[in-house]
């Protein structure tokens, strides 16, 4: 069978490990949900420790399930939900709080009195991103000025933080390496994208003692290598990315111009924008894709808060369907949806409003509304987020984009797929290995060590299972498009005049 490479995706909602041969097909996957954490309203944790075990424990599984062991495994490359914060104890190994996860609104005061001070615009012209409660340095910020004790430990150098990268080598390591990727660096909104350090002015803003911070370094780089114990003999860990740049990386976007979306929990949309640093007008991100060769690629990003994650809703909480794949159905037993729209802004919505009083709303319904056009309204809704993050990359790349690489457990949905392509009117070309924020980490895993030559030995592994082209009527889309974005109006504020 040749060696494989490991993925450790970490994500929002499970822990997932896929074995990769040469070729990038799943030789081997397992995963595992872990628990949601609500402690208030708008506020999201995750145990690190409930992490950190079940990422390692899928790990085994997929040896265990195809009877490999370390020394058939070549390398591990290690992707993860970013911006999700822990902070921990270096002597005891203990996080001193429950992560803080990207999509906790918790700090949105925080950000509001950044703003009246001026700070939106040089956190923007550092970090290219939008002061949002999203990113980790008001979650840091927030645990140092909360956790009894934890600014003395921190100032005493005692206390460490990380995204779920850098917590999972940790631990990989017992502790030996403390360490980050430039792709996740960038999305603290500490790391200056150009100059490519933890900028000093910020730290002090924040009041976020240096001492905590990882080493930053490439995506594509040989960290170290897991502690003996885990797994009966070390294994290289060589591969580290934000899971929305790993995926850009997996599905070979490595063109300026290139673009994928992905459909998971929330929706992310990045171009490749090469080696310029393309800064925004209509409220993308400007983010570092990865460090690879000796260089830095940085990428134009649009996040959506609520993807995959308002079917859930559907399935959970509303309590209208038994699985999420069973939407498509429902979704296709009606015409349309009967003029029903749904706005998912149930953690205030992200690019490009970024407003984080927004909360979800459902206009339209009337006497006749049935379950189906709910269900419809709501998938149509992931495509019309996704058509706003579009609109605006065109806008600021000035590039035209004709196809759009897709992926995530979300584009799974035909239906969603053919009502994205016909909203976008943009084909929508779906690979056939949707697992491509594994493959991606484990691509820059294999660069590292080796194991593949180069991206262009890389690039023919991709191949396309389906590709969706647009048939709508021009006068419909516009029609569709008119009413949804009135429907976002309605949506806006709600929470801050409550
Ligand atoms: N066939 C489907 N149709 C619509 N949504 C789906 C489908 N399959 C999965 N999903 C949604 O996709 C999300 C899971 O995708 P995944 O890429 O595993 O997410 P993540 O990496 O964010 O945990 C869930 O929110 C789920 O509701
Ligand atoms: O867990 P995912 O795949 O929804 O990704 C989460 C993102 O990285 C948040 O920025």
């Amino acid at each position: 069978m040749g060696k494989l490479i490991m993925a450790l995706d970490q994500g929002t909602t499970s822990s997932r490990c896929i074995l990769f041969n040469k070729k990038g097909e799943i030789v081997s996957m397992a995963q595992k949900e872990f628990k949601q954490i609500y402690p208030k309203s708008g506020w999201v944790e995750h145990n690190p420790m409930e992490i950190w075990a079940t990422q390692f424990s899928v790990a085994t599984e997929a040896m265990f399930t195809i009877n490999v062991s370390a020394k058939d495994i070549e390398a591990i490359g290690i992707t993860n939900q970013r911006e999700t914060t822990i902070v921990w104890d270096k002597r005891t190994g203990l996080p001193v709080y429950n992560a803080i996860v990207w999509q906790c609104r918790r700090t949105a005061d925080i950000c509001d009195e950044l703003r009246k001070k001026g700070m939106d615009e040089v956190i923007r012209n550092k970090t290219g991103l939008v002061l949002d409660a999203y990113f980790s340095a008001t979650k840091i910020k927030w645990i140092l000025d909360n956790v009894p004790g934890a600014r003395e430990e921190a100032e005493r150098g005692n206390l460490l933080f990380g995204n779920i990268d850098t917590w999972l080598i940790w631990n990989l390591t017992k502790g030996r390496i403390h360490v980050t990727d430039y792709s996740n660096a960038s999305r603290t909104m500490l790391f200056n994208i150009h100059e490519l350090k933890w900028d000093e002015d910020l730290l002090r803003e924040f009041d976020i003692p240096e001492s905590m911070l990882p080493q930053v370094k490439p995506s594509s780089y040989i960290y170290g290598e897991t502690d003996e114990v885990l797994f009966g003999m070390p294994i290289k860990i060589s591969g580290d990315a934000g899971d929305q740049q790993a995926a850009l990386f997996g599905q070979t976007c490595y063109d300026e111009g290139a673009a994928k979306n992905t459909y998971g929990t929330g929706c992310f949309m990045l171009m490749n924008t090469g080696e310029k640093a393309v800064a925004s007008q209509n409220g993308l991100l400007t983010t570092i894709a990865w460090g690879v060769d000796g260089k830095v690629n940085y990428a134009l990003e649009g996040s959506i808060f609520m993807g995959g994650a308002s079917i859930q809703w559907l399935r959970d909480e509303m309590r209208m369907l038994k699985n999420a794949a069973d939407s498509e159905e429902y979704a296709l037993a009606v015409e349309d949806t009967d003029g029903v729209y749904l706005v998912p802004a149930f953690v205030g919505l992200g690019a490009p409003y970024w407003d984080p009083y927004a909360r979800g709303t459902v206009v339209g319904l009337t006497r006749g509304t049935k379950k189906e056009h709910f269900i419809r309204a709501t998938l149509e809704s992931i495509a019309y987020q996704s058509y706003d993050i579009l609109k605006a990359m065109q806008e600021d790349s000035g590039i035209k984009l004709k196809e759009l690489k897709v992926d995530g457990g979300a584009c799974a949905n035909n239906f969603l797929m053919q009502f994205q392509s016909d909203i976008l009117d943009v084909s929508v070309h779906r690979p056939k290995v949707t697992e491509t924020t594994a493959l991606g980490a484990a691509y820059l895993a294999g660069l590292a060590t080796g194991y593949w030559k180069d991206k262009e030995d890389i690039s023919t592994n991709w191949a396309v299972s389906k590709v969706f082209n647009p048939v709508m009527i021009e006068e419909r889309r516009e029609k569709l498009l008119k009413d949804w974005h009135d429907a976002v109006e309605r949506s806006r504020g709600w929470a801050r005049e409550r």
